[in-house]
């Protein structure tokens, strides 16, 4: 795993302005970005967000996930605190690609849900990897996360990897209808911490 920094740029938001950050999988050829606002660099735990590329909900307003509303979450709550980092990492569809994860929206649509999708497909439920993100807090001087996160693997994976992860934050938003059953399945078969009121954090 080789990762190469390669530059940094203001981006305004909505919610103000952040730092964006950009590098290079030199082995995948993957570009990853990273978002931040105030100084990350210290031994204070950053508010943080590890999140996973989904163009269909972060760039098409689908709402077939609650990826979308997370992202936007996330920005709004290290905006509230002056400081954080938003992690893009570009692993679509859990690791499967996005031409893949249309195949399994298609198999959804005949009744599948998300885990057997993926296995009907040869895929594992999630295939992320999350090794990328070593380098990238090391060049940014991030120390220990404030992880905003539903998901228990995600920490424990990061967790094995090193990363310090001093507080896992709920981070419940974007519930609608149309993904009631793929919600209750992340619950039901991929771990993940979900209030049935859909509460919000
Ligand atoms: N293969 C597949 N990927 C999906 C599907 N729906 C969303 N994704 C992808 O799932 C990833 C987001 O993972 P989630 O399981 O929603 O959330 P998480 O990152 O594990 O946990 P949180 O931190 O709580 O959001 C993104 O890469 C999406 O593209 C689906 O039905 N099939
Ligand atoms: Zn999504």
């Amino acid at each position: 795993m080789t990762v190469r920094y390669v530059e940094s740029s203001k981006l305004p938001t909505p919610w103000g302005m952040f730092e964006m950050h950009g590098f290079e999988d030199t082995e995948s050829g993957k570009e990853h970005v990273v978002l931040t606002m105030g100084d990350v660099g210290t031994d204070e735990p950053v508010l943080a967000r590890i999140h996973s590329e989904c163009l269909t909900g972060d760039a098409l307003f689908s709402l077939r996930c609650d990826c979308g509303a997370q992202l936007q979450h996330a920005l709004h709550r290290i905006a509230l605190e002056g400081r954080g980092a938003v992690f893009y990492l570009r692993q679509e569809g859990r690791g499967i690609g996005l031409l893949n994860k249309i195949k399994a929206y298609h198999l959804q649509d005949c009744g599948a849900d998300t885990v057997e999708a993926n296995e009907a497909l040869g895929f594992g439920a999630d295939m992320r990897d999350y090794t990328i993100l070593k380098p990238m807090l090391e060049h940014l001087g991030i120390q220990s996360l404030k992880l905003m996160t539903n998901n228990p693997r995600k920490v424990k994976a990061l967790e094995a990897m090193g990363i310090s992860v001093t507080e896992r934050l709920a981070h419940q938003t974007g519930r609608n209808p149309h993904n009631v059953k793929y919600l209750e399945t992340k619950k039901g078969k991929l771990g993940h911490l979900l209030q049935d009121d859909g509460g919000e954090d």
